[in-house]
């Protein structure tokens, strides 16, 4: 199937969920050679002898390029024979595995390390940047690049056309992920702005809550569209008092995956919402998903970010309540419905000292998001664009 010049790679995939056993088989069908690391053990034997996944897209038939590993972390050995690193696991798991993997990742030459999860640590509301760079240096951070745009795991698995953005502050690396996995059915966009990239896919999850709980509760077309007009405003919003840029909203990772999220029950979010819509507990939706819905996590820290920052962001508060403080849906929609009016377009006057914190533990130029250059906007504020 694969039609690529790209020099072939040997890659690790952690994590055999949805996500990464779909990547898995799409990198095998480009004709790199696959190592799929899971830590169950029975995966990988099953695995390696019918080459399907018995937890996750069961109906698939896997590229027979993929020889799956497990359950031990893959040593030194292993690991510094790979090309790419490619973590595909939820981001409350990333501060783990990067800390076992760090004994291995001391060579001169670093492995690309490319990262799909899409979500805010709960605890510490680090971005997964801000987690490599605790785990195994400023170093590897600099070079970490990130994936994320609409892109379900069971429609690549049936090469539907997708395209996702692929962003880093080593803009090379970026180019290189894009080489790695861009074939004629899955196209990649590269950009500089990680930090950006990074909060677009976290907060997107929050917002196809809040999509879902509106269509569980029997709104209809008008209701959606409003949310995910007004959700791309308060993400935007958000992201750019972070101190990222306006624009990576409006790309692949924004307002591209906030669409799809927001307007398919295939999303696992949008299906907690339309579950909360419906008037089941929350517990009782993680319990019997059989999958991960990070905006879940997400929403807590980013309560505790918006707090910090003073954004008025009214959509994810109201999330926040109702995942955390029990707070009834019904009511939720009729407050933010009751709410006075306001103007359509308020982006923070200035950039927040969240992403210069960040890249200052980096050791990069604070003044900006990695090479990207300062710049006055339109609106009128200083911020960073691609
Ligand atoms: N499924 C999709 O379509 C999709 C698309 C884009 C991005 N993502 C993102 O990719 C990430 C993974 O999602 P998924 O769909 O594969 O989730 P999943 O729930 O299908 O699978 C997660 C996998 O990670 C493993 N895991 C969890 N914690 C771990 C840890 N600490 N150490 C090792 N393994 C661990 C689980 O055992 C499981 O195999 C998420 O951040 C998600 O938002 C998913
Ligand atoms: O199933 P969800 O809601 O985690 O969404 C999966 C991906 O993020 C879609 O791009």
């Amino acid at each position: 199937m694969s039609s690529s010049p790209t020099p072939k790679s040997r890659v690790l995939v952690l994590g055999a969920g949805n996500f990464g056993s779909c990547l898995a088989d799409h990198l095998g069908d480009c004709e790199h050679e696959v190592f799929l690391w899971s830590r169950d053990p029975g995966f990988v034997e099953y695995f390696n002898v019918h080459h399907r996944n018995p937890n996750y897209l069961k109906d698939h038939a896997f590229s027979t390029n993929i020889h799956a590993l497990g359950p031990e972390i893959p040593n030194k050995e292993t690991v510094q024979q790979m090309e790419v690193l490619l973590f595909a696991i939820p981001t409350q798991g990333i501060r783990e595995t990067l800390t076992k993997l760090q004994p291995s990742l001391t060579g001169e030459k670093l492995p690309l390390m490319i990262f799909v999860n899409k979500g805010i640590e709960t605890g510490t509301q680090a971005l997964t940047l801000e987690i490599i760079a605790d785990t195994c240096g400023s170093r590897v951070a600099r070079e970490a690049t990130f994936i994320s745009g609409p892109s379900f795991a069971k429609e690549i698995v049936r090469r539907q056309p997708t395209s996702v953005s692929v962003a880093s502050l080593t803009e090379s690396r970026a180019e290189k992920a894009s080489e790695v996995f861009h074939q004629p059915w899955f196209r990649c966009y590269t950009g500089r702005d990680p930090i950006g990239l990074e909060l677009a896919g976290a907060l997107k999850n929050v917002y196809a809550i809040a999509a879902g709980m509106a269509d569980g509760l029997g709104f209809e077309n008008n209701t959606r569209a409003m949310l995910i007009t007004r959700g791309l405003a308060e993400m935007t919003k958000i992201g750019t008092a972070y101190g990222a840029s306006p624009l990576t909203f409006l790309g692949l990772a924004g307002v591209g995956d906030l669409f799809l999220t927001c307007s398919s029950p295939s999303s696992r979010n949008y299906t907690v919402g339309y579950r909360l819509g419906k008037g089941e507990a929350l517990e009782d939706i993680i319990r019997t998903l059989g999958s991960v819905a990070e905006g879940v996590t997400t929403a807590k820290g980013l309560k505790k970010i918006i707090d910090e920052m003073d954004v008025n962001a009214s959509i994810a508060t109201e999330i926040y309540q109702v995942l955390y403080e029990g707070k009834d849906v019904k009511t939720s929609v009729q407050e933010l419905m009751s709410r006075p009016p306001s103007r359509e377009l308020d982006l923070p006057e200035k950039t927040g000292d969240h992403a210069k914190g960040l890249l200052k533990k980096l050791g990069l130029d604070t003044s900006i998001n990695g090479d990207i250059v300062k710049h006055t906007s339109q609106y009128g504020h200083e911020c960073p664009v691609p």
